[in-house]
């Protein structure tokens, strides 16, 4: 069965104490306003990962990912957390393939592709961002850019490595621009992936694998685009730093 997810991406934002004080109220308003079956994400800054975690942990609705985590086991690696170290704080759900770690930090496909078994072989789930830019788009490429981000990184995986990620399609145009694809963009695009991904594992394996739509995500444009058929809910920047947008968002189902 498909979940259905929210996830929040906190980006690098909030002090500790307001990332406290955020995941308190959020944590509140699932309880209190929550009751469609949806897994809900929280993902803070690696320093603040622990403390939320405590703060989420009788919620069984709350999830806590990370927004990045490091391809090597453990070692002389100045600066980077490793998957073991992220399971062993409560972490669930990694990111891995955000456009922008992929422009930032010069992320390529086939370290995005090690990042990814690095997290399974922890027993972390990747959430695998993928998305094109502009021009892309406005060249009517964006099917086949999308596609071959697929297949350079998440192709490689086993069928069982398969079956424990999440697909997150984020227009790069659409990141922190408040400009949103129309609902129909995401269902196409969203079909488009399933049937990549069907090629590349077995169908059923497709079928339920989980693809979420992000970039300028809202309360306003939540419910229709959650409404297509192939979008499973949604990874949110901005709106998710609100404790009032991001569960009016989760109420959108
Ligand atoms: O990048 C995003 C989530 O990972 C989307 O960010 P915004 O919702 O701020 O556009």
């Amino acid at each position: 069965m498909r979940k259905r997810i929210v996830a929040g991406n906190w980006k690098m934002n909030k002090t500790y104490e307001e990332a406290l004080s955020l995941v308190s109220e959020i944590d509140n308003m699932v309880k209190d306003e929550v009751n469609e079956d949806v897994t809900v994400i929280v993902t803070p800054p690696f320093p603040f990962l622990q403390g939320v975690g405590k703060l989420v942990q009788g919620n069984d609705k709350m999830h806590l990912a990370a927004q990045d985590v490091s391809e090597h086991d453990s070692g002389a690696y100045t600066g980077e957390v490793s998957a073991a170290m992220l399971k062993s704080v409560g972490v669930e759900y990694v990111i891995i393939g955000h456009s922008e770690r992929r422009l930032y930090h010069h992320e390529d496909a086939q370290l995005l592709y090690q990042k990814m078994k690095a997290a399974i072989k922890n027993g972390l789930k990747p959430i695998f961002c993928c998305g094109e830019p502009l021009e892309e788009r406005d060249a009517d490429r964006h099917f086949d850019y999308v596609g071959q981000q697929l297949k350079d990184s998440v192709s490689y995986l086993s069928n069982e490595e398969f079956d424990q990620i999440v697909i997150a399609y984020e227009p790069i145009w659409a990141i922190g621009t408040g400009k949103t694809a129309t609902a129909e963009q995401a269902q196409e695009m969203h079909a488009y992936i399933r049937e990549q991904l069907s090629r590349m594992f077995d169908a059923e394996a497709a079928y339920n694998c989980s693809i979420l739509y992000g970039g300028s995500c809202n309360p306003g444009n939540a419910q229709e685009i959650f409404s297509k058929k192939d979008v499973d809910g949604g990874l949110v920047g901005g709106a998710s730093l609100k404790s009032r947008d991001f569960t009016d968002i989760i109420k959108s189902f």
